[in-house]
């Protein structure tokens, strides 16, 4: 009879913390445990993640916002913690990970009270607002870079790298050379905007690639995530430019896409380098300036340091600058191939593999370690509503 345990991963709906608790679950239910998911509305209803996964919605709240947004907040932690507690009882969770956002918080905190070991997953370069609450009282802080800013020295002793999880599909593209280039060929290039697109890549990236000049641009494919409301005049620009261009409002197969980009124009969200880093595939990273602690910025400087991105500030991110950038990276097939294969090396692909062996180490060591038979039938949970 094959033993497992069972792990609750508790993270905010967006993709950002998502994506690696989905690569950390594969990994969980690889080796045979089993895994929950707590996380809000928004993260219920991402399509296609967490197949095999109990998914348990908790109510939460941004903390602030005036005395009525903190009561609101105050009053979904609590609930949400009693809650989390009512799931550890039946689950029998060997321990709890937080990914970051507001879920996070009551299940981390109900764990702490019932007594079930607990640590943080930060993707960032910096420490997020959560984990920061959380950094004092969770048994380990696993980290994606080997420099955080705001995390206090003095927990350093619980601090491990591990770097981001990533999907399955986008690991497997570490073992495939990176594509053929050559000075005439076909030259593809792939931008994204994160989870929720970016509009400053739909009024740059065209303009500044229609500047290039017309033996460079005729070699030119583009594969472009756009918002909503930009996706027309984005397609026209190209049009006009006879740039052959595929649009989408969200790609849905990243990982092909990422396989078939010899550059790729993204905002500097975790998992995006995370994946660039996996693959191999060099980057012109724009940071969001408004992310919180400017965590963009800091996500983006280990790739930019090996020079296997160039970072550009937004405030400095117009067509010509994007044209004069392109023209130095795109114009020699060996400059790419050695800075994909710069990104290669800041790649951390063992991170799901890591993390996992960190989650069972900490469950292990520091918790009552249930150990529950393979042919323990749980409760069934219905429409991903808390059961
Ligand atoms: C706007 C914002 O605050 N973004 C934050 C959010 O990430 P956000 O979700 O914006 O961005 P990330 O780069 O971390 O993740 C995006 C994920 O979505 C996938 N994808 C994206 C576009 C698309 O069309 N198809 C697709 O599959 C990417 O492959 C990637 O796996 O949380 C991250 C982790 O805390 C932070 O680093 C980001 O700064």
């Amino acid at each position: 009879m094959t033993l497992s345990r069972h792990y609750v991963l508790a993270a905010g709906g967006t993709g950002g913390h998502m994506i690696p608790a989905h690569a950390l679950a594969e990994e969980l239910i690889r080796r045979g445990h089993r895994a929950a998911l707590v996380t809000d509305a928004r993260g219920a209803r991402i399509p296609g993640l967490f197949n095999g996964v109990q998914v348990h919605v908790l109510p939460a709240g941004r903390l602030g916002g005036g005395p009525i947004g903190w009561w609101r907040a105050l009053r979904n932690i609590y609930t949400g913690r009693a809650m989390a507690s009512r799931l550890y009882e039946t689950f029998r969770p060997a321990a709890v990970i937080g990914f970051g956002g507001y879920p996070a918080l009551p299940a981390l905190m109900a764990a702490q009270r019932d007594g079930i070991p607990t640590l943080v997953h930060e993707q960032n370069a910096v420490l997020g607002r959560v984990n920061r609450l959380m950094a004092r009282k969770v048994d380990a802080i696993a980290t994606a870079y080997p420099d955080i800013d705001r995390l206090s020295p003095k927990h350093e002793p619980k601090v491990h790298l591990v770097g981001n999880p990533v999907r399955e599909e986008v690991l497997e593209l570490r073992d495939q050379p990176y594509p053929a280039l050559s000075e005439d060929g076909v030259f593809r290039i792939l931008v994204t905007g994160g989870s929720q697109g970016a509009t400053i890549l739909s009024h740059v990236v065209p303009d500044g690639l229609g500047l290039l000049p017309e033996h460079f641009r005729r070699r030119l494919q583009v594969t472009q995530q756009c918002r909503t409301e930009d996706i027309d005049r984005v397609r026209s620009v190209y049009a006009r430019l006879g740039i052959p261009a595929d649009l989408a409002t969200y790609i849905t197969d990243m990982p092909e896409k990422l396989a078939w980009a010899h550059l790729v124009i993204a905002r500097a969200g975790a998992s995006t380098i995370a994946e660039l880093t996996a693959a191999g595939r060099p980057a012109i990273l724009v940071p969001l300036p408004s992310a919180t602690d400017d965590h963009q910025t800091a996500n983006a400087r280990e790739m930019a340091k090996t020079g296997g991105a160039r970072m550009i500030a937004q405030r400095n991110f117009t067509p010509i600058e994007l044209a004069k950038q392109m023209q130095k990276l795109g114009l020699s097939p060996a400059a790419l191939g050695n800075a994909a294969d710069r990104a290669r090396l800041v790649g951390r692909p063992d991170a799901a593999r890591d993390l996992a062996d960190l989650l069972e180490r900490t469950g292990q060591e520091l918790g009552s370690d249930p150990l529950v038979a393979e042919e323990m039938v749980l409760r069934p949970v219905s429409g991903g509503a808390f059961a």
